[in-house]
């Protein structure tokens, strides 16, 4: 069976999933996308694919089986609940919603609905170094983990588009669920330390220090840079009781000319986490083709949301701020 989808926001992860929808993955095609940009959408859809003028009318659509969410983060919680609505699977890209209110809603409607139609694009849990951390953590051979340091680094972020609050409530939510992920619990408590500022952010709160509490009492530490230039720097280590693990820098050509003996980093994070996005991709295609998700739920989204919410909260306060969650429902255990 081939999974009809349709794709809501057509910018630049929008653009980089068509490809991969159209040009890697099997057993998908993609009928219809849509953007409040029609021109943009228009110019990106593939042949064959419909653009549809409102994301309500891609995902009413009878030639959409699933659909993939690409717009801004504002605007995920009206179009999650038209999917949930509608019955169709639904692959969301980061944030889940940008509050907590609109986190528990799409919960409440998943939940009334009756299993998991919802899957969130934390990619870095389909990401193979990832994976073989989890294992060796998982198998306890090192000890309980203790502490463990998540360095978040973007070259560059989208000038006037990417503001001060986004450090916290956009790039952070990657580091709260691969923590959560990695360590097997939820978080507590979040403070937040401001250091110096990087000159080259202008007016943004750049880079910022995050210290997540999990309720073990195991403390994750966040570094969050989204200006450093060189490139797309993601590195984590967990320090156990009896070792450290760590992800491994990825290999790439060694270069030696007249600059010296070196390595490429990636630009950014189509190119860093490419084979962690198909694969999460292809997850999503084979539980959408069952009329369900897989990876990531609403639960992890709402999870994400809470800490966002907490880290703007302890940046004003500047103490820790406590993480408290409802009761998590029956469809989330896995
Ligand atoms: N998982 C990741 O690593 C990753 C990487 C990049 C972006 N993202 C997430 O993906 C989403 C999009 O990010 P981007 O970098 O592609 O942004 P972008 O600005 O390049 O593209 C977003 C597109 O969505 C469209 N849009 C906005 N609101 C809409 C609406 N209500 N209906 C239809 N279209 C709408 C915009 O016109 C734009 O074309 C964000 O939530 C972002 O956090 C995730
Ligand atoms: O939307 C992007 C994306 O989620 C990246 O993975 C993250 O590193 C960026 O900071 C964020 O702005």
């Amino acid at each position: 069976m081939t999974l009809r989808v349709g794709v809501i926001g057509t910018g630049m992860i929008g653009q980089d999933h068509i490809r991969r929808l159209t040009k890697v993955l099997s057993g998908v095609t993609v009928t219809g996308v849509s953007d409040i940009d029609a021109t943009r959408a228009a110019s990106v859809a593939p042949a064959g694919a419909q653009v549809f003028a409102t994301a309500q009318d891609l995902i009413g659509s009878d030639s959409v089986d699933g659909v993939v969410i690409c717009s801004w983060g504002p605007s995920h919680e009206d179009q999650l609940l038209a999917c949930i609505a509608a019955g169709k699977p639904v692959f969301c890209e980061k944030p889940l919603v940008t509050s907590q209110a609109a986190a528990l809603k799409v919960m409440a409607a998943e939940v009334a609905f009756g299993r998991r139609l919802v899957q969130v694009g934390f990619m870095r849990r389909f990401d193979a170094d990832y994976r073989r951390l989890k294992a060796v953590i998982d198998a306890g051979t090192l000890g309980a983990p203790l502490m463990y340091k998540s360095v978040h680094r973007n070259a560059s972020v989208p000038e006037g588009l990417y503001t001060s609050e986004m450090p916290l409530n956009d790039t952070l939510v990657h580091d709260a669920d691969i923590s959560r992920w990695l360590l097997g619990e939820e978080v507590a408590g979040v403070e937040v330390r401001v250091p110096r500022r990087s000159s080259r952010g202008g007016d943004l709160r750049d880079p910022v220090v995050v210290l997540l509490t999990m309720r073990s009492g195991a403390i994750v530490d966040v570094e969050i840079s989204v200006n450093v230039a060189y490139g797309y720097d993601i590195r984590g280590e967990v320090s156990c009781e009896t070792g450290i693990a760590a992800l491994p820098n990825r290999p790439a050509t060694v270069i030696t000319d007249q600059f010296g003996i070196r390595q490429a980093i990636p630009e950014d994070w189509r190119e860093r986490f490419i084979e962690a996005y198909d694969q999460e991709f292809r997850e999503w295609i084979a539980a959408a083709g069952q009329g369900t998700a897989t990876g990531p739920s609403t639960w992890d989204g709402y999870a994400a949301t809470l800490v966002a919410d907490a880290a703007l909260r302890a940046v004003e306060t500047g103490g820790s701020e406590p993480v408290s969650m409802c009761e998590k429902p029956s469809i989330y255990f896995s």
